[in-house]
């Protein structure tokens, strides 16, 4: 841009570098039993998932009649944000993307671009750094723009978010009501669960000259700041639905795996806390509501499952909070997670170790 048209006023640089649209960017899921196959083949391609898991994985989703939840749940949130939005007056409109499953991302966007916009933030549903929470949602944003192959638009992803005091909060509260749930009683130990990922992922998790295991500290992060809310000192961190070839290691103990040591410290009652995911969609539901309270009933535990943040007002406040700390061309650019049309938020970031082979 030459010298003259940059000097023409401030005003006019800070108008047009203004967002006209949101585009809420998650993983997707199957509508229904036909497409719990291809979902899963798009999910974990050149992932080296033995087939023996992904069979596995098929019978959760047909035990849910092939649909998961996920979708549904977006909407919700959509809708509850898009309300909250319009109460603060700013009416942008939202478009719903996935990586995995329709409505698929590309879709999204030239919708957005047929409706006129050409510049969105984009709101990705994981709070977290590494591979799988953040990076891969960049590399989301960069195919589907070279899809729909339109140069003018701008797609600026927000930041991760697993640091925000409305997430917490929202959190804290979801383990409130668990308690309650249990009643008066023995001591509840409290634990939180989180995606696995593979250690070697979480190592390179983070910008390359960091400490690395962004994804684990922000999780530990997290977990210590609803702790802390709740005014507990002791609790635990674990982690739930690993794939992967057995000989990979993966982020431990599991779940399942830790009930079982805490029965035999003489522990009575647990409740659980998803703070790795903002909805219940199926890896919450069947990883947690089906197999985990099926260890605890058998083990004879009390235990009670917290719920996600979803549409919490807490969490929804704070989604839109960050949409406005960014909707006028402003925040923080260099925040982890910020890039513009998929570029990375430092070079080399959050990288996809190479993969052992079996
Ligand atoms: C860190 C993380 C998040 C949290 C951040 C975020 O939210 O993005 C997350 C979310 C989710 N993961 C989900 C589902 C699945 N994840 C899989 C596989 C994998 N997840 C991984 C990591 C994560 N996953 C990894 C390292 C793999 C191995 C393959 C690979 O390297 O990519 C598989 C394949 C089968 C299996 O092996 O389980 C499925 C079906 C659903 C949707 C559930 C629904 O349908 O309701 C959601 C929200
Ligand atoms: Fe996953």
């Amino acid at each position: 841009m030459p010298l003259g048209d940059r000097a023409v006023g401030s005003a006019r640089a800070t108008a047009s570098a203004g967002f006209d649209a949101l585009v809420f960017l998650s993983f997707g899921g199957p509508e229904q039993p036909d497409d719990v196959r291809p979902f899963l083949e798009n999910v974990t391609r050149g992932r080296g998932v033995p087939p023996e898991r992904l069979d596995e994985v098929v019978e959760h989703y047909l035990h849910f009649g092939g649909v998961s939840p996920i979708n549904r749940l977006n909407l919700d949130m959509i809708a509850a944000l898009q309300a909250e939005l319009r109460t603060r007056g700013r009416d942008l409109p939202i478009y719903f993307g996935n990586r995995n499953w329709k409505p698929y991302l590309a879709e999204a966007l030239r919708e957005l671009r047929d409706d006129g916009c050409t510049r969105a933030l984009v709101f990705p549903t994981s709070a977290w750094g590494g591979y799988s929470g953040c990076r891969q949602y960049h590399e989301d944003v960069a195919r589907a723009l070279a899809d729909v192959g339109d140069d003018r638009l701008l797609l600026r992803k927000l930041p991760q978010f697993s640091g925000e005091p409305g997430f917490t909060a929202a959190a804290a509260d979801a383990v409130r009501r668990a308690w309650a749930e249990l009643g008066e009683g023995a001591p509840v130990r409290l634990v939180f669960t989180a995606h696995s990922i593979p250690v070697a992922a979480d190592r390179t998790a983070g910008p390359p000259d960091g400490e690395g295991h962004l994804y684990s500290r922000q999780v530990a992060d997290a977990a210590a700041r609803v702790a802390a809310e709740l005014g507990v000192t002791d609790f635990d961190l674990v982690w739930q639905s690993r794939s992967g070839p057995p000989q990979v290691p993966w982020l431990e103990p599991d779940v399942c795996d830790h009930l079982e040591a805490l029965a035999e410290r003489g522990v009575g009652r647990v409740v659980v806390c998803p703070i790795g995911f903002v909805s219940d969609h199926l890896e919450v539901i069947w990883d947690l509501d089906s197999e985990a309270r099926e260890v605890a009933d058998r083990l004879g535990m009390d235990y009670a499952r917290a719920g996600t943040v979803g549409t919490d007002p807490s969490f929804i406040a704070m989604v839109a909070d960050l949409i406005e700390r960014y909707a006028d061309g402003g925040g923080d650019l260099d925040a982890l997670g910020c890039g513009d049309n998929g570029t990375l938020c430092r070079p080399g970031c959050c990288e996809l170790p190479a993969r052992p082979s079996r």
